[in-house]
């Protein structure tokens, strides 16, 4: 996948390239994944309110990928940058416009540019032609917010059908989430968060020993997403504190014991659920004062306009799911012919 777009430019989109033939492009399904991500839906998100319609411009024929790139665009529609010229001079702590103008001389102050996560629309577009895919093998992605602030679901057992509202089950709990949420917004701030994303179906044998071990491409997948500081494998850095008694899965003919590798051994998939914290910071852009430096090296006081996330992890982890399907459908494909009867039977006279 390769994306393009910027935040208030024209559109934002992807290019989906290596998609076998002949999928079944269920085109309500992309939206629906786009609406679970979309902007302006509700009070722990931002404002701006995007339809994130999408529109198919390749690839697809006939209700079919046709094994091309499939190119998806998603116009922009709800920019306002006005809102964004007292931003133009200087840098936002904790974005990226600080690293952007270093480096390049140049930066799309409206919204952020190419660091905006809006870009992570066409991420999901990408994301959910890989869960078509995986789909059909029996593998589902899902979800599900385990903490906001220090509001932490002890046991991660999520509500995924109510894929919208991806809070802890535990209503109370929920509950808690969604105030420290709002509490963070009326106080002009904001507030970090970690979703949890699971894989179920996946088979044995994903990932590749050293190289291109599923754990550590996860983790890049991951940590590439805006505003993402942590990922764990399974017990993750919990494991630290542990016994080798008490992280090790035994296992008997029914399966793993336990659950602390994560479904990940050795880089390759064990059969068992995946599992995936992911850690997200808190949204940088805040409407409380802030020092900072502007373009010309003064110091100045940032007071900003413009809309943003109280909480990104809520909507984060729509896109995390979208980052984990498309590494396990690459996996899916780098692991055709891995032994000699597989290469036989796909080439059976
Ligand atoms: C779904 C999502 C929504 C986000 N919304 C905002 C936002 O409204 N305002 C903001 O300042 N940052 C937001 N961010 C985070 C910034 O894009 C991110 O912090 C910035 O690009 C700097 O990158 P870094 O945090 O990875 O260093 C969001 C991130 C995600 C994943
Ligand atoms: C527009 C979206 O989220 C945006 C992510 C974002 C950021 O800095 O990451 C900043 C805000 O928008 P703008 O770029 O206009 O400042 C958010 O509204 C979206 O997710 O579709």
């Amino acid at each position: 996948m390769t994306t393009f777009g910027e935040s208030h430019g024209k559109a934002i989109g992807c290019v989906l390239d290596g998609v076998p033939a002949g999928l079944e492009i269920d085109e309500a399904f992309i939206q629906s994944e786009l609406d679970r991500r979309r902007p302006g839906k509700n009070a722990y998100a931002t404002a701006r309110k995007e339809p994130d319609s999408v529109e198919i411009l390749s690839g697809v024929f006939e209700g079919k990928s046709t094994g091309t790139p499939i190119a998806m665009v998603i116009f922009n529609t709800n920019q306002k940058s006005k809102d964004y010229g007292n931003i133009k001079d200087l840098f936002r702590p904790g974005h990226a416009d600080f690293t952007y103008w270093e480096k390049y001389g140049i930066r799309d102050y409206r919204g952020g540019g190419r660091s905006s996560a809006r870009e992570t629309a066409a991420r999901v577009a990408a994301g959910a032609v890989a869960k078509l895919m995986l789909r059909e093998i029996g593998m589902k992605v899902e979800s599900g917010i385990f903490k906001i602030g220090d509001v932490e679901a002890r046991k991660y057992d999520f509500d995924y059908a109510r894929n919208s509202e991806i809070f802890a089950l535990d209503s109370s709990m929920e509950q808690a989430q969604k105030d420290t949420v709002l509490r963070a917004k009326e106080a002009h701030d904001s507030i970090g968060g970690a979703a949890l994303v699971r894989a179920t179906g996946v088979p044995v044998g994903l990932g590749e020993p050293i190289y291109y071990k599923l754990d550590a491409v996860l983790a890049e997948a991951m940590m590439g997403i805006n505003a993402v500081k942590g990922v764990e494998i399974g017990e993750g850095i919990h494991s630290a504190e542990l016994l080798g008694s008490e992280n090790n899965d035994e296992m008997t003919h029914e399966g793993f014991l336990s659950h602390h590798a994560g479904g990940i051994l050795g880089g390759i998939s064990s059969g068992d659920t995946l599992d995936i914290k992911v850690y997200f910071k808190p949204t940088p852009s805040i409407f409380k004062p802030m020092q900072t430096l502007d373009i010309h090296g003064a110091e100045v006081t940032c007071e900003l306009k413009g809309r943003h996330d109280p909480c990104v992890a809520i909507r984060g982890s729509v896109v995390a799911e979208a980052m984990a399907a498309l590494v396990l459908a690459d996996m899916l494909l780098l692991n055709m012919g891995r032994k000699m009867e597989q290469v036989r039977r796909a080439y059976a006279q």
